[in-house]
């Protein structure tokens, strides 16, 4: 395969970028041209927030094709266009032969969460000293283990083992907090998400771990559990507060993530009329807070 590397301002990112697709690039990517020198500007927003600007001042765009014929054609096809202005072709080259399959499997390792708590892609052998595993694969819907908040929750799964109870996982994702409360021994698992596609992950990453978890839209949840699990984001939290609350059955807990340390005061007096959070974890600037019911 062959790759064409073009120079474009933010302005024609997008309209290069549809051009390559339309000349039947086998993949467009964008890089920051100015990427580790001191013109360096870092795209950034606070969680669940837009960013606050759309692409970088110069970006590197990528277009991958089958060959250099096709690459050079689509640098000469590019040229003369009006939007291809203040653009520039960097140059064509080879990419080399790589087992794509093995190189992606590489980035995703096993996920301690306690010594003998792991979550495992299927890939990999468990490690010799895992007791329970959680075996799941990158996918579209969040959750894979390798998130701080996700870690959290599992490890207050695995240190309060929710055995005999009945709990709900409130924006389930891949289901991965479901599942593990399963695998802890609670009786039954309920598992949500407004995104149909977490509910459809949810149903085969269950079924894949030899466990039972009923999965389903928001509305699916329904009564009280002894254990409510929330890894969202603190916006949200705080607008679901009277819902999640009112879903915790007396002398149960609840247990929120997606929230940075900065936001523990705002979630503390979101969630005051209804019980009393705290801290109980902390992993790279995210916390757990939990209440006791
Ligand atoms: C950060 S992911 C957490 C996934 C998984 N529970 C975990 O711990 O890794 C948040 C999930 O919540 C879902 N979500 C966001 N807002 C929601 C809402 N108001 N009600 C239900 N689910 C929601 C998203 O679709 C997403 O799958």
């Amino acid at each position: 395969m062959f790759e064409l590397r073009l120079l474009c301002p933010e302005e024609r990112v997008e309209p290069v970028s549809d051009a390559l697709e339309a000349l039947d690039a086998l993949s467009v990517s964008v890089e920051d041209a100015d990427a580790q020198t001191p013109a360096e500007q870092a795209l950034f927003g606070e969680p669940g927030m837009p960013p606050p600007r759309e692409g970088w001042q110069r970006s590197v765009v990528v277009a991958l094709f089958s060959g250099e014929a096709q690459a050079q054609e689509a640098a000469q096809l590019l040229a003369p266009q009006d939007f291809f202005a203040d653009c520039r072709v960097l140059g064509i080259q080879a990419v080399p032969d790589q087992d794509w399959v093995r190189l992606t499997q590489s980035q995703f390792e096993p996920v301690e969460i306690t010594p003998s708590f792991w979550i495992v892609p299927t890939w990999h052998e468990p490690p010799a000293q895992a007791r329970e595993v959680i075996r799941l694969d990158p996918g579209l819907a969040f959750g894979t283990g390798t998130h701080p908040t996700t870690r959290m929750c599992l490890r207050w799964i695995a240190n309060h083992a929710p055995r005999g109870q009945r709990v709900l996982d409130y924006g389930c994702g891949s289901g991965i907090l479901a599942i593990g409360a399963a695998k802890f021994g609670a009786a039954s698992v309920d598992a949500v998400d407004i995104d149909e596609a977490a509910v459809r992950s949810t149903e085969d990453n269950a079924r894949a771990n030899g466990v039972t978890v009923a999965a389903g839209l928001p509305d699916m949840a329904s009564g009280q559990y002894e254990t409510v699990l929330a890894n969202i984001l603190a916006t949200p939290l705080k607008v679901l507060a009277p819902l999640l609350r009112g879903h915790v059955q007396a002398g149960g807990h609840l247990v929120l993530a997606g929230i940075l340390s900065r936001q523990a005061d705002e979630l503390k007096a979101a969630y005051a009329p209804y019980c009393q959070l705290q801290v109980s974890d902390e992993e790279d600037g995210w916390i757990l807070m939990t209440a006791a019911v």
